[in-house]
């Protein structure tokens, strides 16, 4: 089967370490792709830049789809961004990295906390938690205080800093787990378990391997009710290509 890591962000770099993690945890069977849009931003910090994002999420969907031979799509952004948009857009499987990541880690834990990079990302995440109806699962969404590219930029500081912030997680909060709350530390998951004690569930790594129960179950996105390709219709000026699809 051929899975696509989709980043919604603009930073190749990041996009290739989602495509490494994903790949060293797929299966024997599996080819994992991975993809960025053109344009958006270089990180998700906000509001605003899951907007912008969405659109690219659908684009690179609607590129897979062009391209063909994809069974199943991951949103590799902790916001899902353009989520139920990009299911509309096909009949495989997309599995967002916060929902993927919530229900994991509820198999694992009756309670978890969720450490995300920017406090200010948290309601996003809060949001999700109400949406998917994990809300009384989740003891605490902390912030580690980081900027998305200081993963890339400073490293060493970054995981200290995400380290730390588990470690009160696991001190404070009285839970089982830990949800990595960025799809950018996925490389970092295995590092965070063993300094922290605790299971330590990340998206992408999580939201591939259910991509691929999916497939492997025959299970493919609904095309009856809300999930239905769109209805074509007009758009105009930029979005002018998107019509009528
Ligand atoms: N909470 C987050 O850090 N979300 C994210 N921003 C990105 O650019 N990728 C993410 O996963």
């Amino acid at each position: 089967m051929h899975i696509r890591i989709i980043n919604p962000n603009t930073t190749a770099s990041m996009t290739a370490a989602m495509r490494q993690a994903a790949q060293q945890q797929a299966g024997p069977g599996t080819t994992v792709s991975a993809s960025q849009p053109d344009a958006g931003p270089v990180s998700i910090e906000s509001h605003f830049d899951e907007a912008i994002s969405a659109v690219g999420v659908a684009e690179e969907v609607l590129k897979g789809e062009r391209e063909g031979g994809i069974d199943a799509y991951v949103v590799a952004c902790f916001g899902d961004p353009g989520l139920l948009a990009a299911r509309e857009l096909t009949r495989a499987p997309v599995i967002g990295i916060a929902e993927a990541a919530f229900h994991l880690a509820t198999l694992v834990s009756t309670r978890f906390s969720i450490v995300t990079t920017l406090g200010r990302t948290g309601i996003i995440a809060e949001h999700l938690l109400q949406q998917y109806g994990f809300s009384h699962h989740c003891r605490r969404i902390r912030a580690a205080e980081i900027p998305v590219l200081d993963l890339e930029h400073h490293p060493e500081v970054a995981f200290t800093r995400i380290v730390e912030e588990c470690c009160r997680a696991r001190d404070e909060d009285d839970i089982g787990a830990i949800v990595l709350g960025c799809g950018g530390m996925a490389n970092l998951t295995q590092q965070i378990s063993r300094e922290v004690g605790l299971p330590v569930v990340e998206g992408v790594t999580a939201a591939l391997k259910l991509a691929e129960s999916l497939v492997s179950l025959g299970l493919h996105t609904s095309k009856y009710g809300d999930l239905a390709y769109p209805r074509p219709k007009t758009f105009t000026g930029k979005f002018s290509e998107l019509s009528d699809l």
